[in-house]
């Protein structure tokens, strides 16, 4: 893993979006595995202002709240639609999604599942990191998942989203699964945002745990881990 310190968030930002530039210009229609959240704004936002660059680049979205509507405001599909899919002018045919609410969620996440094995290994992924220490909603747990599948997200995971703590349901998500990830040619791990200190710490120990999905990344051999904290 190769971790870099940056300034402030708008360095993150223009760093990691400088990966990708160059992974596209060498593929140009490299799959991109899209987290969504706070971490990537900034770097979606750079990456649109070379919106030609990516004009057959693919995107699949990397997780998805249960409970709310893919419509409702706080998806992870609003979000990609606009900071990453509208921006860069991405059309349908480019970009792989899905419904945790289907009326079928085994075969939605077969499908999904499926997909990836056909295109694996995904070009790039972009990851952000949860407060403990979850990529993706790869929860920390015993065990983890290799495969696409539906996770049980943590408490801090939900308070991270107003509209899932609101909810009467128990609240879950759907995400790519550690095998997914891990096969991924080159992960671009985006480490910003409040209260994320302690996992950071974590990760550095370079010790592996399922308390920490984030320090499987150690067993990557092209991980860019990028950071504004100090
Ligand atoms: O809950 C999540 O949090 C992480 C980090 O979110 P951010 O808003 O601090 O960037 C996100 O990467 C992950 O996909 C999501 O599950």
């Amino acid at each position: 893993m190769r971790i870099t310190r940056v300034a402030n968030y708008q360095e993150l930002s223009a760093l990691a979006a400088s990966h990708v530039l160059q992974a596209v210009k060498a593929k140009p229609d490299l799959l991109f595995c899209a987290a969504t959240g706070g971490s990537p704004t900034g770097m979606y936002a750079e990456m649109a202002k070379e919106k030609t660059v990516f004009s057959q680049m693919r995107v699949i979205k990397m997780d998805e709240w249960g409970i709310i509507p893919a419509t409702h405001p706080d998806s992870c599909e609003s979000y990609l639609q606009k900071h990453l899919l509208g921006p860069m002018d991405i059309p349908a045919e480019r970009y792989v999604s899905f419904d945790p609410n289907s009326a079928e969620p085994e075969k939605e996440i077969q499908r999904i599942e499926s997909y990836i094995q056909a295109n694996s290994p995904m070009d790039v992924c972009i990851l952000g990191l949860g407060k403990n220490g979850h990529i993706a909603f790869n929860e920390p747990a015993a065990n983890l998942q290799a495969g696409f599948h539906k996770a049980t997200l943590a408490e801090s995971t939900i308070q991270h989203d107003p509209a899932l703590s609101q909810g009467l349901e128990p609240a879950f998500g759907w995400c790519v699964g550690m095998q997914g990830i891990l096969q991924t040619k080159k992960i671009i791990f985006l480490v910003t945002g409040k209260g994320k200190e302690a996992a950071l710490e974590q990760i550095l120990t370079q010790q592996i745990s399922t308390d920490c999905p984030a320090s499987f990344l150690w067993l990557h051999p092209n991980v860019e881990l990028i950071t504004d904290y100090q």
